[in-house]
């Protein structure tokens, strides 16, 4: 059989690795596949730059429209990222009937409900493996390995280059901004690294999961999203001294009033696997009712890893370029008149415990007075830590974790310790998950 012939948009990180493997893995894909899968065009910003992979047989241009209307193309491989020129260019493959596989998070977590709509009423797929957790074949797993599951909740270390910062701060004492810009380096970051600092990446691809595991919508605006930027050397340090690790979270959960879908950074017991997971790594935690927990690992981001799955989809598609369309896996895991309406939790009505620090005047009645504004609240306290204040110093650093309570009794709770006049500056807050399996 011929060649599947695919053309390739964008020949950064995750373009250069897919030519890689593909040219590598040839023959054992042509035997995965039934037939071989060959890029014959691919488009690119500089034809002049140097790049990580050889792109020896293959016809570049610095046009993208040479390969999305090329009618020999079955496949466009979109790498370009972002979700402006992205989109249209995968709007447009879709019109002219092509099969699009993508590793773009940000534009399937914003424009996936029009994507597909679009993709179904042409007959051709959407793939996307790589938007989310990098090499994990997640998307797989949820979609089709645990199809006979009610899925609970999944939490997930889904953003490498946030781990990576978190990772090397802790076990080196290396400085942010020094370790972000090792990130960027090794092609982890995205073209805007305030998205992995933020957490924007991580609410795209916790939208992502979130569709798939519940059969819900994308709605990437409802994603409550905290970054990293804020959490200091002193705080794991803290939160190691009471038995936990800080990690950077995206957790959905099912629930009788709706869905939970919130990225934050998180405190989890260190017994837990997922706490172990360190730095360019991801995992993502799957609760299903009848399989119960289970555990996905590996490599979040970088070239190679990313165009493992990038591989995979081409793989898939070429297996179905001659099956019905109707009998395709769907795009949200979900039949497309099958997806329901649960509407999305409200950060203020999400529980769960918290770490709390904060900076107190060392004097007796203030630990008193910031309990009673707790317990008045009947929020109550798991341990508490007082750490001497260090020579200069007159504030001591009180470090609390309590047990699980509604977020908006947290928030008042918040706003009247910092209304305290012993109290000094923001009070730290740190969400607490068991994750218990
Ligand atoms: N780097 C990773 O580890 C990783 C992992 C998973 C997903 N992703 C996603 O993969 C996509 C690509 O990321 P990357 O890391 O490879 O980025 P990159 O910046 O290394 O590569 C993008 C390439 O697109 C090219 N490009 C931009 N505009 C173009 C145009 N008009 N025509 C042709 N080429 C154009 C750029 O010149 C660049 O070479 C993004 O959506 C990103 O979020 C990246
Ligand atoms: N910037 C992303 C790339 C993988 O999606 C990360 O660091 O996880
Ligand atoms: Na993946």
């Amino acid at each position: 059989m011929e060649p599947v012939k695919a053309g390739l948009l964008g020949l950064g990180t995750v373009g250069g690795g897919t030519v890689n493997v593909l040219r590598r893995n040839a023959e054992e894909i042509e035997r995965r596949a039934g037939r071989g899968i060959r890029i014959t065009h691919a488009a690119a910003r500089d034809l002049d730059k140097p790049r990580i992979c050889d792109t020896t047989g293959i016809t570049l241009t610095t046009d993208p429209q040479d390969v999305v209307s090329n009618p020999d193309i079955q496949i466009v491989i979109e790498l370009i990222g972002g979700d402006g020129l992205a989109k249209d260019l995968v709007m447009q493959a879709i019109e002219q009937g092509k099969h699009v596989v993508t590793a773009n998070k940000a534009l399937i977590a914003k424009h996936g409900n029009e994507i597909f709509a679009a993709a179904q009423k042409k007959g051709v797929m959407v793939a996307f493996e790589a938007a989310v957790a990098g090499g994990i074949p997640i998307i797989k797993a949820i979609r089709e390995g645990l199809a006979g599951n009610q899925i609970q909740w999944l939490a997930g270390i889904i953003n490498g280059t946030g781990n990576f910062i978190l990772t090397e701060m802790r076990d080196k004492g290396r400085e942010f901004e020094d370790v972000l810009k090792e990130a960027q380096e090794l092609g982890y970051a995205e073209a805007d690294p305030t998205f992995d600092v933020e957490g924007i990446d991580a609410a795209h691809k916790l939208t992502i999961l979130s569709s798939i595991a519940f059969g819900i919508p994308l709605q990437f605006e409802a994603t409550y999203t905290e970054g990293i930027s804020n959490i200091t050397r002193e705080d794991v340090a803290y939160a190691e001294e009471l038995g936990y690790r800080i990690k950077h979270l995206g957790l959905t959960r099912r629930t009788d009033k709706g869905v939970e879908l919130r990225v934050h950074p998180t405190l989890i017991p260190e017994r837990r696997l997922i706490a172990n997971v360190d730095g360019v790594m991801n995992a993502v935690l799957v609760m299903g009712d009848a399989v119960g927990p289970t555990l996905y690992y590996g490599a979040g981001a970088g070239d190679e890893p990313t165009a493992s799955a990038v591989v995979a989809d081409l793989v898939d598609v070429a297996r179905v370029l001659t099956s019905d369309p109707e009998n395709r896996v769907p795009h949200l895991a979900f039949q497309p008149d099958a997806i329901s309406d649960l509407p999305i939790l409200d950060m203020e009505a999400v529980e769960t415990a918290y770490y709390l620090r904060m900076q107190a005047e060392d004097k007796p009645g203030v630990l008193a007075e910031v309990t009673r504004i707790l317990g008045d609240r009947d929020i109550s306290i798991e341990a508490i830590i007082q750490k001497e204040p260090t020579e200069g110093s007159d504030k001591a650093n009180v470090i609390l974790l309590t047990h699980v309570v509604r977020e908006s009794k947290m928030n008042e709770a918040i706003e009247k310790i910092e209304a305290m006049k012993s109290i000094h500056g923001d009070v730290t807050r740190i969400r607490v998950e068991s994750l218990k399996a």
